[in-house]
C-alpha cells in the first residue's frame, strides 16, 4: 500500500492553501454574510488550472488526476466550504459525465470551455417531488425534428444562475421510469431558460442555489449527452464521483474547525491554565482529529480507485456518509471548546457548522449513502 502523495499532488496542495489563504478565506464571513457569489475567485481557479484539474491538456485540462482534485476541493473548504462546493459541482457533477459520455465536438466544445474556466457548471437532476426519488421526475423532452423541447423545472440546483452549462435531465419517454430519463446539455441564454426562487439557506450561503424553469425550450439533438434513454445511468454514475468531492468538502470543512479549536485550546484560559491542559477538552481534539483522518483516507482512497479505473461506487459513497457526518460532529464539539465565543459570528466555527449539514443532505442524503453500500453488499 501507498499512503505517500506524489510530489505533484503535494505541490498542488501547497498551491491550492495558498490560493485559498490569500483569495478566499479574508472574505469568507463577508460573502458568506451578504450571501454573495464571486465570479472573481472562480476566475483565479481558472487561472491556476483548477477548474480542469483531471482532464487530458486536450480538452482544456492540467491532465492531474482525482486525488489532486479532492485536494483542491478539502483545501479551498478548509476556509470557505462555498468556494469547495462551486468546483465541485462544475468539475465532479457538469464537467465529469461529458468527459465520459460526451462525444468528440461536445468534448471539443462544452468540456474545453468547463475545463479553461471560460464556463461554469452545474447539474440539474432534483426537482420539487423528486430529490432521493430521481426516477419519478417530472421535467420533459419532447422531439420535434431535429431539436428537444423541454418543459418542467428544477430545484436546489448549485450554481444555478451563475452557471453558463447545465447538465439537466428530463423524460423523453414519460411512461418508461429510469428507462425513459435523457441527458441534456443546456446553456444559459437558451430561450424558454430562465431561473427562478434563489433559495435562503443555513449554510454554505456564497454558493447560489436556484430553481431552473424550462419553458418551451428548444435544445438541438446535438446537446443530447449520450443516448437517448441512458440518462439515470449517467446521472447515477456522475454521483458515485461527486459524492467523493462532497466527502472532499466534508473533510476540508472539519479540517478548518478543528485548527479552529486547537489553537483556541492553547490559547483561552480558565482557572489559570489554558483550557487544552484539560483532558476534557484535549480528548476531544483527539477524537475530532482522529475521524478528521480516517474521513481523509476515505476519500484519498476512493479518488485513487477512480483514477486507477477500479470501482469507485461503494468507496465514494462511504466517504461521503463517513466524511459528511465527521463533519457534521466535528464542527458541533469546536462550536463546544469554543464556548459561548463559538456561537458568535467573532470566530469561524459557527459557520463551519452551518456548512457542515449539508453534507449530510445533498448529493443523496446519508441515508441513501447507506442504501447505496448496503445494496452493493447484499447484491
Ligand atoms: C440510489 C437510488 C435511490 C437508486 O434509485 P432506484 O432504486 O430508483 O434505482 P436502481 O433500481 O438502483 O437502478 C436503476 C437502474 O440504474 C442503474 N444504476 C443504478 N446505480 C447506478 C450507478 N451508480 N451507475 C450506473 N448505473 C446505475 C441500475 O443498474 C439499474 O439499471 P437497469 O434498469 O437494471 O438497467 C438513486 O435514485 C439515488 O442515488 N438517489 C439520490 C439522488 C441524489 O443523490 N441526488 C443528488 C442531486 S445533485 C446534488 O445534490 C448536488 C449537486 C451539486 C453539488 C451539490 C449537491
Amino acid at each position: 500500500m501507498q499512503f505517500k502523495l506524489t510530489e505533484e499532488q503535494e505541490m498542488l496542495r501547497k498551491m491550492v492553501r495558498d490560493f485559498a489563504m490569500n483569495d478566499v478565506e479574508p472574505t469568507a464571513a463577508e460573502r458568506d454574510e451578504e450571501e454573495r457569489f464571486d465570479r472573481g475567485i472562480f476566475d483565479k481557479m481558472a487561472e491556476l488550472g483548477l477548474t480542469g484539474i483531471p482532464w487530458p491538456e486536450e480538452y482544456g485540462g492540467i491532465g492531474s488526476d482525482y486525488v489532486s482534485y479532492v485536494i483542491a476541493v478539502e483545501e479551498l473548504s478548509r476556509v470557505c466550504a462555498s468556494t469547495g462546493v462551486t468546483l465541485s459541482a462544475h468539475l465532479s457533477l457538469a464537467s465529469w459525465p461529458i468527459f465520459k459520455y460526451g462525444n468528440e465536438a461536445q468534448k471539443r466544445n462544452f468540456l474545453y470551455r468547463l475545463a479553461t474556466g471560460e464556463a461554469l457548471g452545474a447539474y440539474a437532476l432534483s426537482e420539487p417531488g423528486a430529490g432521493s426519488d430521481v426516477a419519478s421526475m417530472k421535467t420533459v423532452a419532447k422531439k420535434d425534428g431535429d431539436d428537444y423541447i423541454i418543459n418542467g423545472s428544477k430545484v436546489w440546483i448549485t450554481n444555478g444562475g451563475v452557471a453558463d452549462i447545465y447538465l439537466v435531465f428530463a423524460k423523453t419517454d414519460p411512461d418508461a421510469k429510469h428507462k425513459g430519463i435523457s441527458a441534456f446539455i443546456v446553456e444559459k441564454g437558451t430561450e424558454g431558460f430562465s431561473f427562478g426562487k434563489k433559495e435562503k439557506k443555513l449554510g454554505i450561503r456564497s454558493s447560489p442555489t436556484t430553481e431552473l424553469i424550462f419553458e418551451q425550450c428548444r435544445v438541438p439533438k446535438e446537446n443530447m449527452l449520450g443516448e437517448e434513454g441512458e440518462g439515470f445511468k449517467i446521472a447515477m454514475s456522475t454521483l458515485d464521483g461527486g459524492r467523493n468531492g462532497i466527502a472532499a468538502q466534508a473533510v476540508g470543512i472539519a479540517q478548518g474547525a478543528l485548527d479552529a479549536a486547537v489553537a483556541y485550546a492553547k490559547e483561552r484560559e480558565q482557572f489559570g491554565k489554558t483550557i487544552a491542559m484539560n483532558q476534557g477538552i484535549s480528548f476531544k481534539l483527539a477524537d475530532m482529529a482522529t475521524a478528521v483522518e480516517a474521513s481523509r483516507l476515505l476519500t484519498y482512497q476512493a479518488a485513487w480507485l477512480e483514477s486507477n479505473d477500479l470501482p469507485y461506487g461503494k468507496a465514494s459513497a462511504m466517504s461521503k456518509l463517513f466524511a459528511g457526518d465527521t463533519a457534521m460532529a466535528v464542527t458541533t464539539e469546536a462550536v463546544q471548546v469554543f464556548g459561548g465565543y463559538g456561537y458568535t459570528k467573532d470566530y469561524p466555527v459557527e459557520r463551519y457548522m452551518r456548512d457542515a449539514k449539508i453534507t449530510q443532505i445533498y448529493e443523496g442524503t446519508n441515508e441513501i449513502q447507506r442504501l447505496v453500500i448496503g445494496r452493493m453488499l447484499t447484491k
